[in-house]
């Protein structure tokens, strides 16, 4: 009714957008995911070292929807300077794994375990909001029946013993709507998360967003490669206790790494990675 009337008169209202990051290991199909939601395409093969900022905006139950989606790099999520930054930045997070690849599987709980860990300001469960952090689980690629390794069961499963808010099992090959019914979702847990006031971004989201807005958004992302970039002081993932922790196998893989990295402070390896309909 309201926005009925905000359209006559020509007045849309600015929609708050909603932060999806999407993680899961290197090649489970999370960029896959992303490009079919986006363009309804299924494109074969992306360039798996970048980690790119979409932004997308689409007509939801009624409502234009105005999604900021964060594609991250598999292989960088272990040792990423901004990952902290990054799930701080984030309101729904989508989890993705293959289910021909148990490794992917298992690694969503440690995944999960590190975006509780970095959400933590907002654990709250109340009868209306079981669940701390709104995260989806996804398993991929149910075309490939003939190489499943994870079960739909197991899935489930999981996804109650991590306390994930939903889960699906999709082809984002074979069908496009149930890759848009993993952003639907999405979008649910955020409208019901901004409902509840106790749950909306605290103070320190509200700096982790600033940071992110000046540095990335919506311009080009450099890559810097290797340790040194990684360099900043006040990283939790330093301290041998979040280390033990973040880990299901008890470590963290270390090793040559590529890090976004505040535009100032390298020129190298520009990617500009702002796709809009
Ligand atoms: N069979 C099948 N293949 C898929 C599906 N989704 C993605 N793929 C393929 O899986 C491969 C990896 O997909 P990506 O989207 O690049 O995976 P990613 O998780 O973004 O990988 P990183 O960027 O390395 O983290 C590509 O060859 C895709 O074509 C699916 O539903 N079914």
């Amino acid at each position: 009714m309201t926005s009925t009337l905000y359209n006559k008169i020509g007045l849309i209202p600015k929609q708050k957008p909603i932060r999806v990051m999407i993680m899961g290991q290197p090649g489970v199909g999370k960029t896959a995911l992303l490009v079919r939601f986006v363009t309804k395409k299924f494109i074969g093969d992306y360039d798996p070292n970048l980690e790119k900022m979409y932004t997308y905006q689409v007509s939801m139950e009624s409502e234009m929807v105005n999604f900021e989606i964060l594609d991250t790099a598999g292989y960088v999520q272990d040792k990423s300077c901004n990952l902290e930054m990054n799930m701080r930045w984030a309101d729904v997070f989508i989890l993705v794994y293959s289910i021909t690849d148990k490794c992917s599987f298992d690694d969503c709980s440690r995944l999960k375990f590190l975006i509780n860990y970095n959400k933590k300001k907002r654990r709250l469960s109340t009868k209306d909001h079981p669940f701390d952090v709104p995260v989806i689980l996804v398993g991929n690629k149910v075309d490939q029946q003939y190489d499943r390794m994870v079960t739909y069961a197991e899935g489930r499963k999981r996804c109650q013993e991590l306390g994930c808010v939903a889960f699906h099992e999709i082809s984002v090959r074979e069908d496009v709507d149930q890759a848009y019914a993993v952003f639907k979702e999405a979008f649910t847990c955020w409208k019901s998360m901004s409902k509840n006031p106790k749950l909306k971004r605290s103070s320190s989201d509200h700096g982790a967003e600033a940071l992110f807005n000046s540095a990335s958004r919506f311009i080009s992302w450099p890559l810097v490669f290797g340790d040194s970039a990684c360099s900043s002081s006040n990283r939790s993932e330093d301290t041998p206790e979040f280390r033990a922790r973040a880990s299901t196998e008890g470590h963290i893989r270390s090793g040559t790494t590529a890090c976004r990295y505040l535009p100032t402070l390298s020129a190298r390896g520009s990617i500009c990675c702002y796709l809009k309909k």
